[in-house]
């Protein structure tokens, strides 16, 4: 197994595009590291330079203490699989697992034996004599997965191997990738745009946007403690909702007030985010509050709150979610470049062809606003508060909201999308 470090590394494509800018990064010994990023953030690009498959435009790679970045792909032990991991079709499936053995010129009992050990592992062992034609798209995926890691590969290198499958399938193989390259103990790379599968899959996640490192922790850091608001409105379903105010620092009880367009969330001096967020006075800041971390509650309630207009309710079976109108500005998270294609989403193409769609549907709705509200029962819109209800909660489209939000869960980003209060990592 290698640690893997880019050092400085950028990447400048010719025609000028940057897909790379100075990205240090340093991938532990073991690890399953996961670069999530919304499309053309550049992580296939450093998978690639990793892979000796892209020079960097200037920077060092290295693979534990040995300078790697001239070194050519074959010498770096380092393995691949794609999107659609090509097979050989000619070839049976143990043909296709022997084939990388059978080039280092192992012996042949020995080669058989890794065959059927790691099919089993696969789950593709009764599968053997079969051509890749006649397997499913999961069981190819399986195989290619295998082909690249027979040989033991000092570091393991997986672009989007799952994106071309059923929702379904992505799940199951989400589990057994993980399970397979702990087993092995190999060094993993593993590049996606789905936030599922990096918050369930990593050690830990490299959040990409623009080509530069956003934020880097694990799984957990990451998500309940984001270091930028990109990453905040990146990861988590539904997406978090990010509000605007200003901070107005109450110097003499040493509290903090920040003024949500009208409504107000303070902050008591033993809070101590307080001390950061008092550099801000009278500057404009973001909040990011996730949509558990409000509730509907009846009565005036001691802590903060929120109040409005129920416009919508959407049922997913184990939750529904509120679409509360309020008058709090909200930040639209396509101005942060955050904009998701959506988990189990079906295929590329057809996600693209969804995006556009979609996108042609907001501007429709932007041009056709302001409305009155009473127009909007019963839809979503993009300005609204989304707050996760549990089954039974008896609230009515249309009606008026009291929202507890509860401050100690609120996240608070300067102007430049930075956290203000230093994050744990
Ligand atoms: N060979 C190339 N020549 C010129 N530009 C390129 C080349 N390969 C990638 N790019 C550009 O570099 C940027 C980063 O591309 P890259 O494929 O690394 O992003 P990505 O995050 O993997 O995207 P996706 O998720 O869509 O695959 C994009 O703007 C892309 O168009």
């Amino acid at each position: 197994m290698a640690a893997v470090s880019l050092e400085s590394v950028s990447k400048v494509y010719p025609g000028g595009v940057r897909a790379v800018r100075d990205l240090r990064l340093h991938v532990r010994d073991g690890e399953l590291l996961v670069l999530l990023g919304p499309s053309g953030c550049g992580k296939s690009t450093i998978l690639r330079i990793i892979a000796g498959l892209e020079e960097p435009s200037s920077g060092e790679l290295w693979l534990d203490d040995q300078p790697a970045t001239d070194l050519p792909p074959r010498e770096r032990n380092v393995a691949m699989v794609f999107q659609n991991g090509a097979l050989y079709p000619h070839r049976s499936i143990h043909g296709n697992l022997a084939f990388p053995l059978e080039l280092a010129g192992e012996d042949p009992a020995e080669i058989r034996a890794k065959v059927v050990e790691l099919s089993r592992a696969l789950q593709i062992d009764q599968a053997l004599d079969r051509l890749p034609g006649s397997l499913s798209g999961g069981q190819r995926q399986r195989v290619a997965m295998g082909r690249a890691i027979i040989r033991e590969p000092s570091v393991f290198l997986m672009d989007e191997p799952l994106s071309n499958l059923d929702a379904a399938l992505r799940t199951d193989l989400r589990l057994e990738i993980g399970a397979l390259v702990r087993g092995l103990g190999v060094t993993t790379v593993y590049v996606t745009h789905d936030q599922v599968e990096a918050l369930t899959l990593a050690d830990r996640i490299a959040v990409l946007r623009d080509g530069r490192l956003e934020d880097l922790g694990t799984p957990t850091q990451v998500y309940e403690d984001p270091a930028t608001a990109f990453t905040a409105a990146f990861l988590g379903a539904p997406q978090i909702n990010l509000l605007t105010g200003t901070v107005y620092a109450q110097l003499g009880e040493g509290s903090v007030t920040v003024d949500l367009g009208g409504q107000e969330v303070r902050l008591p001096w033993t809070d101590p985010r307080v001390e950061h967020l008092a550099h801000h006075h009278g500057l404009p800041v973001i909040v990011g509050v996730r949509a558990d971390a409000l509730r509907p509650v009846d009565e005036p309630d001691e802590g903060a709150e929120l109040s409005g207009r129920l416009r919508a309710l959407e049922y997913h079976g184990h939750e529904w979610l509120a679409h509360v109108e309020t008058d709090v500005p909200v930040i639209d998270r396509d101005v942060l470049g955050a904009e998701r294609r959506e988990e189990d989403a079906a295929p590329r193409a057809e996600s693209a062809v969804l995006d556009r769609v979609r996108s042609m549907l907001r501007r429709g709705q932007r041009r056709a606003e302001p409305e009155p509200a009473t127009d909007h029962v019963g839809a979503h819109r993009r300005s609204d508060l989304v707050v996760r209800l549990r089954s039974g909660h008896g609230q009515k489209i249309g009606a008026p909201v009291r929202l507890a939000l509860d401050v100690s869960r609120a996240l608070f980003f300067g102007q430049d999308g930075h956290r203000i209060d230093p994050v744990q990592r």
